[in-house]
């Protein structure tokens, strides 16, 4: 929903090349104007477009991003798309990639980007939510820069979920929800890929003072009163 609105503020730049129109455009009220328009001619209220706020969700396999997201969805009302579900249900739905996709999670190993970041935009262009929630991505450098390319905008927060590898391993072996990718042969390639690959993604947006590191270790809701004060903080701005 907010790529559809957005891609109205370039028809309307592009087409009316008037004076006023590209000065409104200019000004930031093209919205306002557009608005009025609309509601004169058909009676109806056009939704406003907000700016969209991302927020990547990374840690190691295990490390209870998903447990997190949920808790951060019921009190902050973000959309959860994790990369993961994603690839399961592509698998699942027997698509083109399903099978591509099933050998590439079993063997721990990470999916194209190309495949991925179109599996998110789409979830995102369907969203009437603007507040996004990207559980388990980018897992790479080049998922990142695929991303920014693809998608065009940068992350706004970045939570590292920070879980020694024992636990990790405990906690996916304990997990029982019949992942072709929880057994140990896998999480040991996965942990691997994951400080090979992932940590130089985090170390980048550590640079960028973007990211919140959250010591994964307690129960779920001591690491939730970790995580919540970092979206308090940005309560106000992202609406
Ligand atoms: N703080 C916690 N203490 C103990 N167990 C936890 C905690 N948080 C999550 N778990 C459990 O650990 C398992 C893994 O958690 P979760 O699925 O949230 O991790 P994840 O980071 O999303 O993993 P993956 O990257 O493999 O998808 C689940 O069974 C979950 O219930
Ligand atoms: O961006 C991504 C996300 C995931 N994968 C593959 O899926 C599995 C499982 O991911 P979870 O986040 O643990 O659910 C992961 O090990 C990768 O094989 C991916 O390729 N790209
Ligand atoms: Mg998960």
């Amino acid at each position: 929903m907010w790529r559809r609105v957005a891609s109205l503020s370039s028809f309307i730049s592009s087409s009316n090349s008037s004076f006023l129109a590209q000065a409104a455009c200019r000004l930031n009220i093209w919205e306002s104007l557009t608005t009025g328009i609309a509601q004169q001619a058909k009676g109806v209220i056009v939704p406003k477009e907000k700016t969209p706020f991302i927020t990547f969700v990374l840690g190691g396999p295990g490390s209870g991003k998903g447990t997190q997201c949920i808790k951060i969805v019921e009190t902050f009302g973000f959309r959860h798309l994790s990369a993961g579900d994603l690839l399961r249900r592509e698998i699942a739905s027997n698509s083109a990639d399903g099978a591509m996709i099933l050998n590439t999670i079993k063997e721990g190993k990470i999916v194209p980007s190309e495949v991925t970041v179109k599996l998110i935009q789409k979830e995102m262009e369907l969203s009437e939510n603007h507040k996004f929630l990207i559980d388990g991505f980018p897992r790479t450098e080049e998922n990142r820069i695929a991303f920014e390319q693809i998608i065009g905008v940068e992350p706004n927060v970045v939570l590292f979920f920070d879980c020694p590898e024992e636990e990790m391993v405990k906690r996916v072996l304990n997990r029982n929800q019949g992942r072709v990718d929880d057994n140990l042969e896998t999480i040991r390639k996965r942990l691997k890929v994951f400080e090979a690959l992932n940590l130089p993604v985090i170390n980048y947006y550590s640079q960028r003072g973007k990211l919140y590191k959250i010591n994964a270790i307690g129960t779920v809701d001591e690491i939730f009163e970790q995580v919540h004060p970092v979206f308090r903080a940005f309560e106000q701005v992202v609406g």
